[in-house]
Order: structure tokens, then C-alpha cells, then sequence
């Protein structure tokens, strides 16, 4: 099982380059069960969860060319309508290929994913919306049944924003007769980007980057060609990085216009940022200020920047609360962090963090995605060596983290 082995206390100077969004380029994937066209797809990342659903994908029928960030994708012969429980417990996006198959095919076998890390993620709004639409779903031996000649437009109102369940829900309702209104529909910009490439490849939809999507169905979809956003989540993830290990980088192909409250609170930290139409300039050269907050939907403060933000704050020159309010289990980090040293006490989803002067490395164990990164972030700002285990789960979501930290002066290496 690979490790990262960091010694910390390097200032980060250079340029990095953010991959296309983990969140935007899976949704856009599946979107290829929905036509017989091609999908010509740039941008796409370099990640374990990208390469999940190539072969998720594959084993359905879809034909797929892959070339470094290009993915080409035609789906006119897929002949198996399931997603098996093997691919699905490695990845809860997996849940995306519903919708399509069953919009286009009229049925679908899929894994119930079950619950992860950071919480029990139910997908029973995906489940219910499609009900609604008309599907018959029934749940045997830890699979979705899920069965419609033709799916039916209606009103679906979910009972909280859900993202990948706005997602399936929307790829599902382009091929529905008439007209789908998706109320309390997730805006987050990866949404907006599935959204966009569905209109490219015919689809009519009102509403795009609003919590009301209103979709005329069609009868089919054809090919397009898209290119998959910049990940605002590697962004922030690297700014983070600056703001505790101190340093002056560049990050480049960013989309700084959805990035609003993460570079908030990084300006409130002290992080000192210049910002192009496509990049960002982060100088940090004193101690972090501490700053508190709640995470909550786009475009409020994402979940999947807590932990990272949490890492800062433990160095920073006073005391912060951090409030989770996403999932209910998002703070398997805070005793991973403490073993480095920080003082954070958690009661139920709020965490206090005391900063301190100074992390020492440890060894530590990563417990999910963000989790890893808040930890990577905590290494480099941390005094001797920090030993990351299981970060397999950073490779789902990262793309090459460590080439990319080096290359800015980090000490960092992956053993195998
Ligand atoms: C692949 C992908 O895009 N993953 C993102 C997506 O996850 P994902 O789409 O799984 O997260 P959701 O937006 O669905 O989850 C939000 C909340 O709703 C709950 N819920 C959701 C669906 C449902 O049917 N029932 C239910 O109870 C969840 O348990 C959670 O508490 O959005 C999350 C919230 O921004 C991000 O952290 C993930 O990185
Ligand atoms: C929670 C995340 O991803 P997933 O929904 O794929 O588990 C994430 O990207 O932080």
C-alpha cells in the first residue's frame, strides 16, 4: 500500500497546473449511456476514481478511447445494463449510471453503495425522484431494480439539496416525455458543467446553475464535444497549502469565478492572493489568522474544503470553530491531526481548534479523500517527517499531488 513520507517546514514557490474536477468530469461520463453519438471529452483527470468509472463504463458496452486528458466515448452497442457491487464499494458515483440507463434503456441494475467514511450517504432522493418519474424500483440482495418502458416528466422536489442525486435525476429527465421541474435542485458549478454538456448534446433544460432545472424531455440525445471544468477543489486544496507552509505559487487553468468562499476565508487567513482571468497568486509569509465557519451548498463554503481548512487552522495565532453540516461523520481527520500535535476537540459537528506554533511530524493514517489532503497539508507545515498511510483514497480524488507539490519545492515522496 503506497505511503507519503513528507518533511515539512519548505516554503512553496511555482506554478501548478489544476486537473479537471473529480465532481464535473464523473457525472459528464456517465453521460455517454446517453446517446448513440459520439462524446469527444478534454480536461478529464488523471484520477483512480476517473479510471473506476472508465471500466464501470466499459463493462456496459460503451466504447472508450482514452489519451491523456481526452476521453472519446460512443455508446451504440452497450448490452449490460449493471453496475456491479465490486466497482461500486471502491466508488459511490457509481450511483450515476442510473439515471442514463435506465432513461435510455428502460432498466438498470445497480449496487446500493452502502455507507462510507464520512457518513451514511443514503441515496434514497435518487431512488424516490425516479419513482416519481415513473420507474418501478424495487432493492434486492444489496441491488437497485429499476424497470420503466418510458420515463414520465413531473415535479420532483427532493427533501435536501443532493448533488449526484440532482445529477441523476437531471440525465434521467432528458429522456423523459414532457416536462421534469427538479425543485431544491443542487447549483453546485459541477451540476451547471453536466448541465451545460447536456445541451450540447440536444437536451432542453431551464433553470442551469438555479435550484429549479426545468428539462423538456427529448428523444434521444446526440454526441457533443465538452471540456470538463477546473477542479475548485484542488485549487483551494494547493492555496491551503500556501497558507500553511508559507511560499508563493501560482495556480493556473483555475475557474476563479466559483471559488468565492474558499478564497474568501483564505484572504481572511492572511493569504495574500492576486487573481487572473484563469489563475491565482498566493503569497503567505506570516502565520495564519484563524477563521471559522459552517459548510454548507454552493455557493456556500464546501464540505470537501473543511478538512483542508482545518489543517491551517491548527498552526493558525488563535482559536476557531469549524461547523460541519453536509455529513454527519466528516471529522475522522481531527484525531489523525492531534497525533501532529494540533488541539482540536470536536462536540458533535463542530470542531474548536486552538492553534498552535508548531505541528511535529508523526505518523498518521489517511481516513477518506479530503482527509488525506488535510493531513498532506499538515505535513508540509509540520517540523520532521510525517508518514501518510492509505492514500489510496487521495489517489481517487488527486491527480499526481505529490508531482505537482514537488515541483513547487515540497519534500515529498510516495513509497510503494
Ligand atoms: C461525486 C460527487 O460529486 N461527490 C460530491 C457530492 O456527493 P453526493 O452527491 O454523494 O452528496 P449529496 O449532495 O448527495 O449529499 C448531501 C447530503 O444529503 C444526504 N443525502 C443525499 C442523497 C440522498 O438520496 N439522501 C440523502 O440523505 C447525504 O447523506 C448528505 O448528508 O456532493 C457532496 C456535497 O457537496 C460532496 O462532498 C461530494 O464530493
Ligand atoms: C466526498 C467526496 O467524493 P465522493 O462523493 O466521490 O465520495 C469528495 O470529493 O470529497
Amino acid at each position: 500500500m503506497d505511503k507519503l513520507l513528507i518533511t515539512g517546514g519548505k516554503r512553496l514557490v511555482g506554478d501548478i497546473q489544476i486537473s479537471g474536477a473529480k465532481n464535473a468530469a464523473l457525472p459528464i461520463l456517465c453521460a455517454g449511456l446517453l446517446t448513440a453519438g459520439d462524446l469527444e471529452l478534454s480536461n478529464v483527470p488523471n484520477l483512480h476514481d476517473v479510471a473506476t468509472m472508465l471500466k464501470l463504463l466499459r463493462q456496459t458496452g460503451l466504447a472508450i478511447e482514452q489519451n491523456g486528458d481526452k476521453v472519446v466515448m460512443n455508446g451504440s452497442a452497450i448490452n449490460k445494463l449493471e453496475a456491479p457491487y465490486e466497482l461500486v464499494k471502491t466508488m459511490r458515483a457509481s450511483i450515476l449510471v442510473l439515471g442514463p440507463l435506465l432513461a435510455r434503456f428502460g432498466e438498470a441494475k445497480v449496487s446500493l453503495p452502502g455507507g462510507c467514511a464520512i457518513g451514511s450517504r443514503p441515496v434514497d432522493q435518487h431512488i424516490k425522484g425516479l419513482q416519481a418519474l415513473g420507474a418501478d424500483i424495487s432493492i434486492d440482495a444489496g441491488y437497485i431494480y429499476a424497470k420503466a418502458k418510458k420515463l414520465k416528466g413531473t415535479r420532483v422536489v427532493t427533501d435536501m439539496i443532493t448533488v449526484t442525486g440532482t445529477e441523476n435525476l437531471l440525465m434521467a429527465a432528458t429522456l423523459a416525455d414532457g416536462e421534469t421541474v427538479l425543485d431544491n435542485a443542487a447549483c453546485e458549478p459541477e451540476v451547471t458543467d453536466l448541465a451545460n454538456l447536456l445541451v450540447a448534446m440536444g437536451a432542453k433544460i431551464d433553470g442551469i446553475g438555479t435550484h429549479r432545472l426545468v428539462i423538456q424531455g427529448v428523444s434521444s440525445l446526440h454526441g457533443a464535444a465538452h471540456t470538463v471544468i477546473s477542479d475548485r477543489i484542488e485549487a483551494a486544496t494547493f492555496l491551503c497549502a500556501v497558507a500553511a507552509a508559507g511560499g508563493d505559487i501560482t495556480i493556473r487553468n483555475t475557474r476563479v469565478d466559483i471559488m468565492d468562499a474558499a478564497l474568501e476565508k483564505l484572504r481572511e487567513m492572511g493569504l495574500r492572493l492576486t487573481v487572473g482571468d484563469t489563475w491565482i497568486r498566493a503569497q503567505m509569509d506570516a502565520r495564519p489568522t484563524p477563521v471559522s465557519f459552517s459548510t454548507t451548498e454552493y455557493p456556500g463554503f464546501p464540505t470537501d474544503m473543511q478538512a483542508q481548512f482545518m489543517a491551517v487552522n491548527t498552526i493558525a495565532d488563535g482559536s476557531s470553530t469549524v461547523q460541519e453540516t453536509i455529513f454527519e461523520n466528516r471529522f475522522m481527520h481531527v484525531q489523525e491531526m492531534n497525533r501532529l500535535g494540533a488541539a482540536i476537540q470536536t462536540d458533535g459537528n463542530t470542531a474548536t481548534i486552538r492553534g498552535v506554533q508548531q505541528l511535529i511530524g508523526a505518523p498518521v493514517m489517511a481516513t477518506d479523500l479530503r482527509a488525506s489532503a488535510s493531513l498532506v497539508i499538515a505535513g508540509l507545515a509540520a517540523k520532521g517527517e510525517t508518514l501518510i498511510d492509505r492514500i489510496y483514497h487521495l489517489d481517487r480524488g488527486y491527480d499526481r499531488m505529490e508531482v505537482k507539490l514537488s515541483a513547487v519545492g515540497a519534500n515529498i515522496t510516495r513509497i510503494k
